[in-house]
């Protein structure tokens, strides 16, 4: 066991293997979870932070939204803030986050393919910087909320460029199948482009496309910028206007397992968007999960273990994602050292059932015990923020760690929090 088990891209920048336990951001193992309790999520604020960098870094003309859905804080959003990020939300409740962190409205893009008549009165009525339209009813929906605060509001039309990505099919959103967008084929794209320059209270500031998540053959976002670049240049044409802006979404992929060759960096993706996006249009993109991911580590402690199932005291109500997706995972014993020849274990959780399997076969040391603690990386994206109470089960905290202070930026659910939503 040495220092090498957490060099690898799934670990945050910082994690390190000292004095015989993982450390992370400067905090022993052992310590966050005498201090939090377990399960726990731990988030490398510097590792967050370096990856919105490397974005900011990458497109440096363009504007970076983060995507909310992957992990969501108010604590979160004031790094965004002082990182120069904007952030896209795609709920009531995600904009109330935004609102909480101190996201100045014009920061923030609202996406979604149902917003309700009231998110949306909300959204306008705080003046927020840009919804995007998915569907006929919402151009009249937000016109009609628009015209009612007295303002003209931007907003862009989400398309379907008709692009499908090689990905789980149910994070799969750029093709003709989708419930996201207007078909750029059929001509409903055009049309929603037609209406929204109809409406005095719509002010048509770009197109939008985004066509999955954890996707890594960047050809797939170049021929979606090529076909969008095109929508673009029709539309311009056909209506005499300059549509300055296009947002091609978020989507890049992370690996999960460690051993895996590197997954494409913003930059990569840089270098394919600029030989497409002609430089008189503004580039906005939306990485989610490829920020988030690697910043945290799931910690957990075994409770039993039997035969090969390896019980931890967490599960699919705060990773949903092996369960859902047959998502796979690595895990480490983090706390000790040992000398214990490996054996195949299933990690598995707490809930009642069989398919309730955060990693399913992974070698660890034989002698792991009632006690130990079971730390799972690349666990940032997806995983808090889909995390439910199945099993009356409260989540867990999201703690932040980063110069010497860990925080909980998240706190943990208790019984009393389940109990309150009872009538
Ligand atoms: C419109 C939109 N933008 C951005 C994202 C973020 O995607 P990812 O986390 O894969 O970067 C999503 C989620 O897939 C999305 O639906
Ligand atoms: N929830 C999915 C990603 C959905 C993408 C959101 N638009 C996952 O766990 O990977």
């Amino acid at each position: 066991m040495g220092s090498n088990k957490v060099m690898d891209q799934v670990w945050p920048l910082r994690a390190q293997w000292a004095d015989g336990e993982l450390r992370l951001g400067g905090f022993d193992v052992t310590q966050l979870a005498a201090t939090f309790g377990t399960p726990v999520y731990v988030l490398d604020e510097d590792d967050f932070r370096a990856r919105c960098a490397a974005w900011t870094t990458a497109f440096p003309d363009a504007d970076v939204h983060y995507g909310g859905k992957a992990f969501l804080a108010p604590a979160v959003v004031g790094w965004l803030r002082e990182l120069g990020l904007s952030l896209d939300v795609c709920s009531g409740g995600e904009l109330a986050v935004a609102q909480r962190g101190g996201m100045p409205p014009e920061r923030v893009v609202f996406h979604g393919n149902n917003k309700s008549v009231a998110e949306i009165e909300r959204a306008v009525g705080w003046g927020i910087g840009c919804l995007v339209l998915d569907s006929f009813d919402e151009v009249e929906r937000v016109a009609r909320a628009a015209r009612g605060c007295g303002i003209r509001q931007a907003v862009m039309v989400r398309v379907k460029p008709g692009v499908d990505a090689a990905t789980h099919a149910a994070w799969a959103t750029g093709g003709e199948g989708t419930k996201f967008g207007l078909s750029m084929a059929s001509g409903e794209a055009a049309e929603a482009v037609r209406r929204v320059l109809a409406e005095p209270s719509l002010e048509l500031v770009g197109l939008h496309s985004h066509i999955g998540s954890q996707i890594f053959d960047l050809g797939s976002f170049g021929t979606a910028a090529e076909r969008m670049v095109a929508f673009l240049r029709a539309v311009e044409h056909e209506h005499g206007v300059a549509i300055g802006r296009l947002d091609l979404g978020g989507g890049l992929g992370v690996h999960y397992l460690p051993g895996e060759k590197e997954a494409p960096t913003p930059a990569q993706l840089a270098e394919v968007l600029r030989a497409v996006v002609p430089e008189d249009v503004q580039l906005a993109l939306e990485p989610g999960r490829s920020i988030v991911a690697p910043t945290t580590v799931a910690l957990y402690q075994v409770g039993t273990v039997k035969g090969r199932y390896l019980s931890v005291d967490g599960g699919m109500s705060d990773n949903p994602r092996p369960a859902t997706y047959g998502s796979a995972y690595t895990a480490v014993l983090a706390s000790r050292t040992s000398d214990a020849l490996p054996a195949d274990f299933t990690v598995v959780g707490k809930h009642c059932e069989t398919g309730d399997i955060l990693v399913d076969g992974i070698d660890l040391p034989g002698d792991v015990r009632p006690g130990d603690l079971i730390a799972i990386p690349c666990s940032g994206a997806y995983q808090r923020s889909a995390a439910s109470n199945y099993n009356q089960v409260p989540r867990p905290p999201v703690v932040s760690v980063r110069d010497g202070v860990a925080r909980e930026i998240v706190r943990r659910e208790t019984e009393e929090d389940l109990l309150r939503l009872f009538v």
